[in-house]
């Protein structure tokens, strides 16, 4: 009833335009000039007085004791341009120092009001808050059906279920533990297809082979399914990277239609809904086959261990935790895409600066003989190598995967900050983790790649990066931290380990290292690293 005044209460104007409209009379037109002159006068009024742009205007910025500073962008799409060119994290940087507005700048993406934090304490107060617990959803991830998978689900029942499923079950340490003897395999392939390809090319791509192993890691994860050599061409293994390249592409893509939704109707550059719809249907009949074999299995007797894959252990549950299978598919699929890239693009920057810095090369291979002489590196070594962990630690300073820590959250009541700011319910909020990490007044000399500035005079780290610091936190922190945090760093850092340990690594002139970055769903090298890799004898 409501709906119907309101619409009749807004409608008078229409037809009384359409009247002038249908009118000789040169008055007439005169008024509806000045009417739409006025209209427009007041639209960019209200567009000039709001810091932010316009899904600011109202005095939105102003609900607290301190406004929020912010550009105003262009009329309607606001800082959109901004955010879709070039590199989102170092253009919000820049205009961030600029406007003086580091702590948090406000600004409009199309209709979304948006805020940035490049400050560890308001980006405390933001990723910790329970009222940011929510993560506004693309229109991809909605495709995908990832709203029921861990990342994209509402904060609600089944989003805590989720989380406690991944905690207690899938990445309990007794699990990331029994999956040893797989990252072993993957890593001792890795090793021969990286000492194959230096003897048959003189030099070797690395991010294929990172690549390959990360996939292969995963997929023995979850899915329990390892891709042997002689599988490496099959079409099975080739869809299947097809597959999570496309769900790769398809979430990064930055689609204009999420924030002027009346875009879609003829807008759709990337053919976002077009392709969502045609991997769906590819992505469920893979899952679904994989469900189902683990069901016979199961049928047969087997006994769920912690050496058992994600999808055992789906099954596995009972009561409340169960799921139904379409939530298994949405689950287990965002593992994929998630564990696979995230750790391969990680250890090719790590590598990149180990070449650009032979001293902190041979004196990581220097602690790795010490430590562990010839023999094979286990996880166990992990924790008693720390250089190997400010290295880690400082290339996910320097280069972190997701700079803008790859998703938003959303604020589902008003948020008092700390420093006397508000962001208003309905808010998109993101972390410039780069711009803090790159910081002169958080870290010295930022731009520069030194390990021992995270070693203690004992020679420890005691930096943490799981989200307790926000001087560098590149898992996120609060309710929404990173659940494959620890898997991460472990396969990180063993694969680093045996990658120093096996080779020396130096340039190759022909392909010299070119930093530059571009930005998808994690941020890459644009040129892959190319590098001679000279076999030790160990
Ligand atoms: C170097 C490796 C990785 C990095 C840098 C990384 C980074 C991140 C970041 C920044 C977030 C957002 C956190 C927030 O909003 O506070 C996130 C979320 C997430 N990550 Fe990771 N990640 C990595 C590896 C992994 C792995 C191996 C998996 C699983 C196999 C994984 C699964 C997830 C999931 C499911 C979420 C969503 C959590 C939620 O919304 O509740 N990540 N990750």
């Amino acid at each position: 009833m409501s709906f119907d005044l309101a619409t009749k209460e807004s409608s008078w104007w229409v037809i009384t335009l359409l009247a002038f409209v249908g009118s000789n009379n040169i008055l007439d037109q005169y008024v509806i000039l000045s009417v739409v002159l006025v209209i427009l006068s007041l639209a960019f009024l209200s567009w000039a007085c709001s810091p932010g742009g316009l899904a600011w205007r109202n005095g939105r910025n102003k609900y607290g004791s301190l406004p929020i500073p912010g550009p105003r962008g262009l009329p309607i799409f606001g800082s959109l341009f901004t955010l879709s060119f070039g590199l989102a994290h170092r253009s919000l940087a820049a205009i961030a120092s600029n406007k003086n507005a580091k702590q948090l700048m406000a600004f409009s993406l199309g209709s979304t009001p948006v805020v940035v934090s490049s400050d560890p304490q308001v980006a405390r107060d933001i990723l910790n808050s329970p009222h940011f617990a929510d993560r506004p959803l693309k229109q991809s991830a909605k495709s995908l059906a990832f709203s029921r998978a861990i990342g994209f689900a509402p904060n609600g029942t089944y989003w805590r279920l989720l989380r406690r499923i991944a905690s207690s079950h899938l990445f309990a340490p007794r699990r990331i533990a029994a999956h040893e003897a797989g990252r072993q395999l993957d890593c001792a392939a890795m090793l021969r297809n990286i000492a194959a390809d230096q003897s048959v090319n003189g030099t070797v791509s690395l991010r294929k082979h990172l690549q390959a192993a990360a996939l292969n890691n995963i997929m023995g994860s979850v899915f329990g399914k390892r891709y042997e050599a002689a599988e490496i061409g099959s079409e099975e293994l080739r869809e299947l990277k097809e597959m999570v390249r496309e769900g790769f592409d398809l979430l990064g893509a930055f689609n204009w239609s999420d924030f002027l939704p009346w875009l879609s109707c003829f807008y759709d550059p990337f053919r976002i809904v077009s392709r969502c719809e045609a991997l769906v249907p590819r992505v469920r009949k893979m899952v679904q086959g994989i469900i189902q074999e683990h069901k016979l299995e199961r049928e047969s007797g087997i006994k769920v261990s912690d050496e058992a894959d994600f999808v055992d252990v789906l099954l596995s549950l009972d009561g409340d935790e169960k799921l139904n299978e379409d939530d298994m598919i949405a689950v287990l699929w965002e593992m994929i895409f998630r564990g696979t890239d995230t750790t391969a693009l990680l250890t090719e920057w790590i590598m990149t600066e180990l070449v650009l810095h032979p001293e902190v090369q041979a004196k990581l291979r220097e602690e790795l003989d010490r430590v562990v002489g010839n023999r094979g590196i286990t996880d166990s070594d992990i924790e008693k190598l720390p250089y190997l962990e400010a290295i880690v630690k400082e290339a996910l300073r320097v280069h972190p995967p997701g700079p803008l820590l790859s998703w938003a959250r959303l604020s589902t009541a008003d948020v008092q900050l700390k420093n006397g700011m508000v962001i208003p319910a309905n808010t998109t909020a993101m972390v410039n983790m780069w711009a803090i990490t790159h910081d002169a007044h958080v870290w010295d000399d930022p731009f520069e790649f030194k390990p021992e500035r995270l070693l203690t005079a004992e020679g420890h780290v005691e930096v943490d990066v799981r989200g307790s610091d926000l001087r560098l936190a590149p898992f996120g922190a609060g309710r929404r931290v990173c659940p494959g945090k620890n898997l991460g760093m472990l396969t990180v850092s063993l694969w680093v380990a045996k990658l120093v340990h096996h080779f020396r690594w130096t340039e190759d002139k022909a392909n010299p290292v070119n930093l530059t970055e571009v930005l998808k769903l994690s941020s890459e090298m644009k040129f892959p690293l190319f590098v001679v890799a000279e076999q030790r004898n160990l």
